[in-house]
């Protein structure tokens, strides 16, 4: 990322970022809330245009050309926030929706077997098989993250975008799926950009972390160099609570 600025609303949110980030690492990403994460995130995927500045990326180009782009995006898969699930279709259907670009989802067509157990494997990785069947919107927000997990999976991507993919997920249940998302990025070489709330899942999670404050990079270095002072940059001081 080259110098990029992006409004929102007319508002300026980034203002000036220039980032690199590794391949084949988890780079996480950290802010207080409102200052940019996912905005990020969406420039990331295309979904955001800047105002300026350039996207870069290894082995499919600048992301202002059109081809680079849809390249980009066949490459990409995103866990994003509000799930963005098809609340009638069952968990499996979901997570077979992350292959939508190998034939249209909602065809009536069965989907060919070896998908289905493809996507039954992907559930399974994130503890959801016996849900297979449950539709959608009969499922918890833990659950529904988890199915947006396994649908990102399911794409084996090279670059994987989450945001937040842990916010409703039972705690229990987060250091396991850490462990899927590393697995994924050890044995398949997948580059992670993941906008993480908590900054201590984020240190035992990420190999990097970037962290934002007033539209600005102000951390970017390996998790374990994120020590008290990049904390105060990035969330400023601590409050202190009265008795
Ligand atoms: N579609 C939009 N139109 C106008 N303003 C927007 C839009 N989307 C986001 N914003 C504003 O842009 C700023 C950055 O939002 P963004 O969602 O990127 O922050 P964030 O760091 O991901 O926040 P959170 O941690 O709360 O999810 C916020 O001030 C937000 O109000």
């Amino acid at each position: 990322m080259d110098n990029l600025a992006v409004r929102r609303g007319g508002v300026p949110v980034l203002r000036g970022v220039s980032l690199t980030i590794p391949q084949g690492l988890v780079t996480a990403v950290v802010g207080r809330s409102g200052v940019g994460k996912t905005t990020l995130l969406g420039v990331l995927n295309g979904l955001v245009a800047p105002e300026h500045g350039t996207v870069t990326v290894a082995g499919s180009g600048p992301l202002d050309d059109a081809e680079a782009l849809a390249r980009h995006r066949r490459r990409t898969a995103t866990v994003f926030q509000d799930h963005a699930l098809i609340d009638r279709l069952t968990a499996l259907d979901n997570v077979l929706l992350g292959l939508a670009d190998t034939r249209h989802p909602l065809s009536p067509l069965p989907w060919p077997r070896a998908l289905r157990r493809r996507a039954a494997e992907a559930l399974d990785l994130v503890g959801l098989l016996p849900r297979a069947l449950v539709r959608a919107g009969r499922l918890s927000g833990g659950e529904r993250q988890r199915v947006g997990i396994a649908r990102a999976l399911i794409r084996k991507p090279d670059i994987l975008l989450g945001d937040e993919p842990f916010a409703s997920v039972d705690p229990a249940l987060v250091a396991h799926l850490g462990r899927v998302l590393r697995q994924a990025v050890e044995r398949q070489g997948v580059t992670a950009v993941l906008v993480l709330h908590q900054i201590e899942t984020a240190m035992a999670l990420a190999d990097r972390i970037v962290g934002l404050a007033e539209g600005r990079v102000v951390f970017d270095g390996p998790a374990t160099a994120f020590d008290a002072a990049a904390r105060t940059a990035v969330f400023g001081p601590r409050p202190i609570l009265s008795e």
